[in-house]
């Protein structure tokens, strides 16, 4: 569906994004995640055909950026992060408008505006002035019309920004519609955590590079050097003897307790611990939990930009 090979774009010297690959499958959600100023809006548009790139390719369904920028625009639905809505035009108008530079006409156009309409939940704003939309119903909105033409790739820039909590789980909801509407989304965003649930595929850029391209749960995974095992006890004054056990044991790098769990670190490079609960309960502990310790993604997202998301 979207495929780039080694695309780069430089403005004089110096990189907006340099040799990124990425290859997106139908009802595939990309979360493209990246401090300001990354290249994460540079790659959408070079997509979208509105910016050439330096070198390197794009394709959208097969299709070449440099060579069929006309059949990508099809297929392509691309919303800014910033977009005007008209003062004097009325929700239903506006779509109107740009269902009408879509060519849809007659009874379709009428269809197709109820029907998006209801995809982004604002039918009861249908006779409001665009202008008066609350900021999360201007961003649904803009989805709408993002998906007028019914584009098989949409790529959304930080359609999340600016919208208050409820507004977030709203666009959170309709982005998990698109992707079981078997769209393929890219959707960026500068906060790793916001995306991390919706997406099943993840891009950390930073400074044009593509750091980190895999699976949300491998992205952890290959960023975590040390797996935490998170163990509590029936009785809390067993917790003591877990300590004592595990800290002369191969796996076992360091023991933290806590207040009412025990965190236990292991080795470089140790995964495979499925001997160890059995261990413990032959040596008489009284489990009542054995886990692996989540590592939050907004962990991972710092570890893999060095810190430079704290420029954001
Ligand atoms: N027209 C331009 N001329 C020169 N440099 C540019 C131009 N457009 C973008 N850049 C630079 O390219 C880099 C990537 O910008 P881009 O807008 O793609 O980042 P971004 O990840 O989308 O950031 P943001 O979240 O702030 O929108 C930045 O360093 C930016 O300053």
């Amino acid at each position: 569906m979207i495929k780039t090979v080694d695309l780069t774009k430089k403005y004089g010297d110096a990189f907006a994004i340099k040799g990124i690959d990425l290859d997106l499958q139908a009802g595939d959600l990309f979360g493209f995640i990246g401090p300001n100023g990354a290249g994460k809006t540079t790659t959408m548009r070079i997509i979208a055909t509105l910016l050439e790139p330096t070198w390197g390719e794009a394709y959208v369904c097969g299709h070449s950026v440099h060579t069929q920028p006309k059949e990508i625009r099809r297929l392509v639905g691309y919303m800014p992060d910033f977009f005007g809505v008209y003062d004097d035009m009325t929700v239903v108008e506006y779509l109107e408008f740009f269902a009408a530079a879509y060519r849809i006409n007659g009874q379709k156009r009428t269809d197709r505006v109820d029907e998006m309409l209801d995809v982004v939940d604002l039918e009861f704003k249908r006779d409001a002035y665009a202008n008066t939309l609350s900021r999360g119903q201007t961003q649904r909105l803009g989805l709408a019309r993002t998906l007028l033409h019914d584009p098989q790739v949409l790529l959304l820039d930080e359609p999340l920004s600016g919208l208050d909590p409820r507004a977030r789980i709203e666009m959170r909801n309709l982005l998990r519609k698109l992707g079981e509407m078997g769209k393929t989304v890219i959707v960026s965003s500068h906060i790793l955590p916001e995306l991390a649930d919706v997406c099943n595929k993840v891009g950390i850029i930073d400074r044009g590079e593509l750091k980190q391209n895999a699976k949300v749960t491998e992205v952890i995974r290959m960023v975590r050097e040390h797996t935490v095992l998170v163990i509590q006890t029936a009785e809390r004054e067993q917790m003591d003897e877990v300590a004592k056990l595990l800290q002369g044991h191969e796996k076992v790098q360091a023991t933290e307790p806590g207040d009412d769990a025990i965190r236990i670190i292991l080795k470089a490079g140790v995964d495979e611990y499925s001997d160890l609960p059995k261990w413990l309960i032959e040596n008489g502990i009284n489990l009542k939990r054995f886990s692996e310790e989540e590592l939050d993604l907004e962990s991972a997202f710092m570890a893999l930009t060095q810190g430079t998301s704290r420029r954001m």
